[in-house]
């Protein structure tokens, strides 16, 4: 039993929105076999964001009575949204996996690594100021969701050093390449051959 618990690991992909976060977390998640667990949010979609997939996209009232449930291990305040995650989840996907990823600010990183201690493993990623901005436009985000996004950035970037590993993500192969063998360490890879 001990033994079992000791295998069991939070990944925690964090830094500044549009560093990569998610495409990063996607490609590795696969790598290992890791599941994501998905926050609750009260935003509403952007266009090709799918509920149960990116969110669990919820009205406010409904966010503020599974809060007063006691439902969230932890929820936070993001320009005006609520974000947070189920503690159901986390041990629900626990049961059926060893490890687990989750993409959080460094509000929520901080949060899970006082709780979880040993087994969160904080991965920051981070690409300059200008390159972020960029991609976030060509990938089509509203001018002032870039302009709150960007307005975060010193701070989560000042996160970087709290983190277990830092990568900088210019080079997509390569810094999924990195961050998996970074995670070797901690983590098992699925050997399943897909053939
Ligand atoms: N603390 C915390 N942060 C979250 C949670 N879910 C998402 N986030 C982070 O909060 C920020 C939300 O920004 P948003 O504009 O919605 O960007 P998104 O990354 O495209 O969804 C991102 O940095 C997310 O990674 C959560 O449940 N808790
Ligand atoms: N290394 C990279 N080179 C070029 N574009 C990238 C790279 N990493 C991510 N992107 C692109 O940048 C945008 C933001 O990436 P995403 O994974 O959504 O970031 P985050 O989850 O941190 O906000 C997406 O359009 C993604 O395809």
């Amino acid at each position: 039993m001990y033994e079992r618990e000791e295998r069991k690991k939070i990944i925690v992909f964090t830094g500044p929105d549009g560093s990569g976060r998610k495409s990063v977390a996607e490609a590795v998640g696969q790598t290992f076999g890791m599941e994501k667990i998905i926050s609750f949010v009260t935003r509403l979609p952007r266009p090709g964001e799918v509920n149960g997939q990116d969110y669990h996209f919820i009205a406010h009232a409904t966010y503020r009575e599974m809060e007063e449930q006691g439902e969230f291990l932890e929820s936070v305040e993001i320009d005006g949204n609520l974000y947070g995650i189920r503690s159901l989840d986390i041990e629900n996907k626990f049961s059926h996996h060893d490890s687990v990823y989750l993409i959080l600010n460094r509000e929520g990183a901080s949060i899970l690594k006082k709780i979880y201690g040993d087994m969160v493993i904080r991965l920051f990623l981070y690409a300059d100021r200008r390159t972020i901005e960029q991609r976030e436009r060509s990938r089509g985000l509203a001018e002032d969701v870039i302009a709150k996004h960007l307005s975060h950035y010193d701070l989560e970037m000042s996160y970087r050093g709290s983190c277990e590993h830092a990568f900088e993500n210019y080079d997509l192969g390569q810094t999924t390449y990195e961050i998996t063998n970074a995670l070797e360490q901690y983590l098992q890879r699925d050997l399943v051959d897909k053939d």
